[in-house]
Parts: C-alpha cells; structure tokens; sequence
C-alpha cells in the first residue's frame, strides 16, 4: 500500500513530539516513559491508517501501544486520529520494522501485530516479507519469552510462506485459522482497514499466532 504524499504530515509529527518519534534510537529501555502508566507494551509494525492499534488502544486500556509505520502519510494519518482522541496508552513511530532492534531493548515487547502485510510475491523481494527470517530474529531479540506474534493476512501464498519461515525458525504455533472469520475459536477479532476491504468483497482471511 503507497498512499500519496501529504503536505501537512510533516508539520503534524513535528507539532506532536509527545505522541510520535522519528526513527527513535535513543528509546530502548525508556519507552515506558512516554506512556501515562507501565504496563505491558504491544507493537503493531505496519500499522497502515491505524484502525486495529486506534480500536485495542480503546479497547485495552490496561495495555500499551505503539503503531511503528514506515511511510510518513501513513503514520501522520495515524497521528491526526490520536491527536482528536489523546489515548494515554498509545505511542507511534516512524520508522521501518527491519531496524527494530535499534528501536527496542531486549524483551520490551509483551506482544507484535503484523496485520496484511505486503506479500511482495517475487522471489527476489523475500528479503522484504515481514516474516522472513531476519525480522523474526528481530522480533525474538524485542520479544519477553513467550510472548505471542499475531500475524493476519488475506495473502494465501505469504501465510503459507509466514508458515514454513516461522517453522523453520522453531517458533511454536499457538493457532492457526484457515477462514478468521468463520472461526468459532477466535472470538475477540480486532478488523483492520485491509481486513474489512477484502472480507467485504468476499474474500478468506487468515491468522496465525505463534512464540518463540
Ligand atoms: C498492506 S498495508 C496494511 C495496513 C494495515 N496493517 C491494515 O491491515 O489495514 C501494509 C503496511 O505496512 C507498512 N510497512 C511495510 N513494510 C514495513 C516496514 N518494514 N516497517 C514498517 N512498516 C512497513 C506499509 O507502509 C503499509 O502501510
């Protein structure tokens, strides 16, 4: 997903240092100071307009959040949300998830949304896959043991890809759904702006979730 450039978005993250940092690599070990309470922090990387991290940060105020996005417009979308509702439990980054381990310490994170993310279907382009093996090694390092990797996509071929990777890393499978939303185990569904696109036209969504 490209959205276009906007004029006003860099103006707006540099208005709202206390909602969103820029590629922050002075953050790790201190993120729990940009939040109102310490709690347990989730990462959402690839956030998109922000609807499933805007929907859990309301939902779960027990809980952190941060939304990590690597396309300015994006984020700044995001950022215009979070400006109007002031959710204290809820942080952005503009910043790419391949530099995570810069962003995070060692076991910061209770939990990571990937939600539909680019399936970049050539072969040449596996090294960009959110699941390929150097970002799951990523996640490991900013991960507390245990923690769970919830990963949705509509992608067939990327989920079975996300599949083999995440097995071939050792990671153990909590849940695997075929059809999310036909699925009686799963009762707690967040929607994304992707997910509710292509389930609307019909189409299969599926989930995984996974620790290392
Ligand atoms: C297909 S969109 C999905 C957006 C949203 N998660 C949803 O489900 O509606 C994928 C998003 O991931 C972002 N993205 C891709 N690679 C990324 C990376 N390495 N780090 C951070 N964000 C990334 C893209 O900019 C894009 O906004």
């Amino acid at each position: 997903m490209r959205l276009r450039n906007k004029t006003w978005a860099k103006p707006l993250i540099e208005a709202h240092p206390e909602m969103i940092l820029v590629r922050p690599e002075k953050m790790p070990g201190q993120w729990q100071t940009r939040f109102a309470q310490e709690q347990p922090l989730y990462l959402e990387v690839g956030s998109g307009k922000g609807q499933f991290i805007v929907a859990m940060a309301q939902a779960h105020p027990e809980y952190n959040f941060i939304a990590l996005e690597l396309q300015e417009a994006a984020i700044a979308m995001i950022l215009k949300k979070q400006v109007a509702l002031k959710l204290p439990n809820l942080q952005l980054v503009l910043g790419d998830g391949a530099d995570l381990t810069d962003y995070f310490a060692d076991g910061e994170i209770s939990g990571l949304f990937l939600n539909f993310s680019d399936p970049w279907p050539k072969t040449r382009h596996e090294k960009r896959r959110l699941t390929y093996h150097d970002f799951l090694r990523q996640y490991q390092a900013i991960m507390k043991p245990n923690a769970l990797l919830q990963f949705k996509t509509d992608n067939q071929g990327l989920f079975e890809y996300s599949l083999v990777s995440m097995n071939n890393f050792g990671m153990t499978f909590d849940l695997v759904s075929l059809d999310l939303h036909h699925d009686k185990r799963v009762t707690d569904n967040v929607p994304t702006e992707y997910e509710e696109k292509f389930s609307a036209d019909g189409g299969r969504i599926y989930e995984l979730v996974a620790h290392f």
